[in-house]
């Protein structure tokens, strides 16, 4: 099919990704498929700890390649292409180094200051292996519940962690079970006589870099099977009164003096704020871009599938799939856009930059809904795949049930999708006041610059499905939609607050269900695509361009039907135009992608090693694939060493007896 496509993918892929990233992507993908660790193995299932240990040998790789890939120029380059790299081979192994390095230096150097800039130089050299401690067993997404104490002992000038009861252990960190040796911790911050300062992160080690034996004091475990991601082993961690130094303390934002006393290092709370928020953006846009590997490889599975079994452009599971490919363009240049964006950011938090905070918040709300948004696309589009591959999709030789095992859990950890896009609904509800007086701030990323009441007045007024599915016509409904959402959602958290009375916990609660969540959802999504027309604007050639602009208009028609009572109840729209134009459009961008659709996934596509799939593969075969992973499986041909309990002969063997 692909000879058929309006453009080339190769330029495509050129535009998507960049000429650097590919080029350092290719290099990698040959060095680990070079290396006998990143070998499937075939027909056998492997216990939790040869598991255990394989992605630990994997993830490990990411020291040796770092060394031979990584000059002062390419840094982030080179971990970008090792993220995707890693994320399409063993999303274990790459979620494991993850934690081991990005997470733990991100809190080092978000959170800490120069004394703590050893444990970022020992992190990358592999010299001790980081963890990340914040969930407990209680409590998740409510950190201020959260009971783990560091208790200041002014005499000894060290802080006592403890464990006031199982409640408050730490859990799920990751690598903590066997192997981390230190871990960011977040715990209470108590100063006897004093108060309790709130949530604090310190740096703790907790085991031997030599040994790998956990220091007296605390008790570790391992926490057992899990249904995706089997390879990380996630971890219990209890304090039983252990110490740690002061100077463990990351104060960037508050410490104690030499008088035992707590000092802020940043007055400015809206500093305060956008500093401890910026170590947790970095890993929600890497959530994102894990999704949409997550997303992609599903894409080229099912795809080739089809394309094999002669359905592409005729079945209807094909025809409802091309949305999807739609996002995996949007989403992959959106999340590359917001990397950009979080660097920018974390210099500016490193100079102090007068005008952080404003950026530190806007990307908080950004990638608060971002990470929601996607991973529950990618959640919804991996069961679609399986679908569409009839059967065949539910063998494990497909690969999409180990996708979709590993891919779940992105809904939730690093913020649960439900709780983190109420960060952005509360953002947007606290900027509502201001735009009732005329008065919008100054956001630097320009997602909510088009905020203005009288955007409620306007109404749908297009007389041709062409103008309808125009970019700039698209935003406009979505400035209508957000407008209107935003008001209903400030108009009922006051009722619920006021003439309720329900107080602003639960006024947030119950306002965010069937509500916030819509308004969050399309202000993200009118970002998502403003920033992408814009983007669309630099592609190479018109073939390029032409092709981009109807994925986007896809991603937008697409997305904008979940809201059509919206348009209506709020009186935008009147009559049956806006819906059924709204549907036609979304019909004929599907038509006219049709002949597009396999070039555009090989543009996206990674080597077939990396997707190994036996539904998956360029050179298709799938029939022959499928019949040597049927007969390669361990015990294909063994006769049930419980067989005679079935057997014909048991009655006769029980008289025997
Ligand atoms: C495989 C895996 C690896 C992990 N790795 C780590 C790690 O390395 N370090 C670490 O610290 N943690 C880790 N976690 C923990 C993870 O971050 C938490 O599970 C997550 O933050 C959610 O917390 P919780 O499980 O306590 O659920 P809760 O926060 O209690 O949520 C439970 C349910 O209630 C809903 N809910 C909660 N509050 C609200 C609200 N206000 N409004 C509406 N709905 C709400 C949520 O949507 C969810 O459906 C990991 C978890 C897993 C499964």
């Amino acid at each position: 099919m692909a000879e058929f496509s309006s453009f080339d993918w190769k330029i495509m892929q050129k535009f998507i990704l960049g000429s650097d990233l590919i080029k350092l992507q290719d290099l990698l993908f040959d060095e680990l498929q070079k290396n006998s660790i990143f070998l499937p193995s075939a027909g056998k299932a492997l216990e939790l700890d040869e598991l255990y240990h394989r992605t630990v040998q994997r993830a490990f790789k990411f020291f040796d390649t770092r060394k031979v890939f990584v000059n002062e120029n390419n840094t982030d380059g080179f971990r970008e292409a090792w993220l995707r790299a890693i994320s399409c081979l063993d999303k274990a192994a790459g979620i494991q180094e993850g934690i081991f390095t990005a997470m733990f230096l991100n809190a080092i150097l978000g959170m800490g200051t120069e004394r703590h800039l050893k444990y970022s130089e020992q992190v990358l050299n592999g010299k001790i292996v980081g963890a990340f401690s914040l969930t407990e067993i209680a409590h998740g997404s409510n950190t201020k519940m959260m009971q783990t104490e560091a208790v200041y002992d002014k005499d000894n000038h060290d802080f006592v962690l403890k464990t006031p009861n199982f409640e408050a252990a730490k859990c799920w960190s990751g690598n903590v079970g066997k192997f981390a040796t230190h871990v960011i911790l977040y715990a209470q911050l108590i100063i006897p006589g004093e108060g309790n300062y709130g949530l604090h992160a310190f740096v703790v080690p907790i085991r031997s870099t030599r040994t790998l034996l956990p220091y007296p004091g605390l008790t570790i475990a391992n926490m057992g099977d899990k249904i995706g991601l089997r390879g990380i082993d996630n971890g219990v961690l209890i304090f039983n009164n252990y110490r740690i130094p002061k100077e463990n303390l990351l104060n960037k934002i508050g410490d104690v003096n030499e008088e035992g006393k707590y000092v802020r290092q940043i007055v400015d709370v809206g500093k305060q704020y956008a500093t401890s928020l910026s170590v947790l953006t970095s890993g929600r846009i890497g959530i994102t871009a894990t999704s949409t590997c997550n997303l992609t490889i599903s894409l080229v599975i099912t795809f080739r599938y089809l394309e094999k079994e002669k359905k592409i452009g005729q079945s209807p599971a094909s025809m409802g799939l091309i949305p999807y490919v739609a996002a995996v363009y949007v989403s992959t240049i959106f999340y590359r856009n917001l990397f950009h964006h979080q660097k920018k950011f974390m210099l500016m938090v490193k100079n102090s930059e007068s005008n952080f905070t404003e950026m530190g918040m806007e990307l908080h709300a950004i990638s608060s809904a971002t990470k929601p948004v996607f991973s529950w696309l990618a959640r919804d589009a991996i069961q679609k795949c399986m679908e569409a591959c009839n059967s065949l999709g539910f063998h494990s030789g497909s690969g999409l049930d180990q996708i979709k095992a590993n891919h779940e859990i992105n809904c939730t950890y690093e913020g649960d999708n439900n709780v983190l896009i109420q960060q952005t609904a509360n953002w947007l509800i606290k900027l509502w006041p201001s735009v009732l007086k005329g008065k919008v701030s100054n956001f630097p990323l320009e997602s909510i610059s088009f905020l203005d009441k009288d955007t409620l007045n306007s109404r749908f007024n297009i007389s041709t499905i062409q103008e309808f599915a125009n970019l700039n016509n698209i935003l406009k409904y979505y400035r209508w939609l957000i407008t209107y959402l935003l008001k209903k959602c400030y108009d009922k958290y006051f009722r619920l607050l006021k003439t309720d009375n329900v107080g602003t916990f639960w006024a947030k609660n119950e306002n965010q269900v069937y509500f916030c969540k819509n308004l969050s959802v399309a202000y993200i999504e009118h970002y998502i695509i403003q920033t992408m027309g814009l983007q669309i604007q630099e592609a190479a050639n018109d073939e390029i361009r032409s092709v981009l602009d109807k994925l986007l208009s896809l991603y937008a028609m697409w997305n904008l039907q979940k809201y059509v009572q919206f348009f209506y109840e709020g009186g935008y729209a009147n009559g049956p135009t806006f819906a059924e134009y709204l549907e036609n459009a979304v019909t004929q961008l599907c038509e006219n992608l049709k002949n597009d659709q396999m070039a555009l996934i090989n543009a996206i596509a990674p080597p077939d090693f990396f997707g190994s799939s036996i539904l998956g593969h360029s050179q298709g075969q799938i029939y022959e694939r499928m019949e040597s992973a049927i007969l390669q499986h361990g015990g294909v041909y063994s006769k049930p060493k419980w067989g005679m309990e079935v057997s014909s002969s048991r009655e006769s063997m029980k008289s025997k007896l």
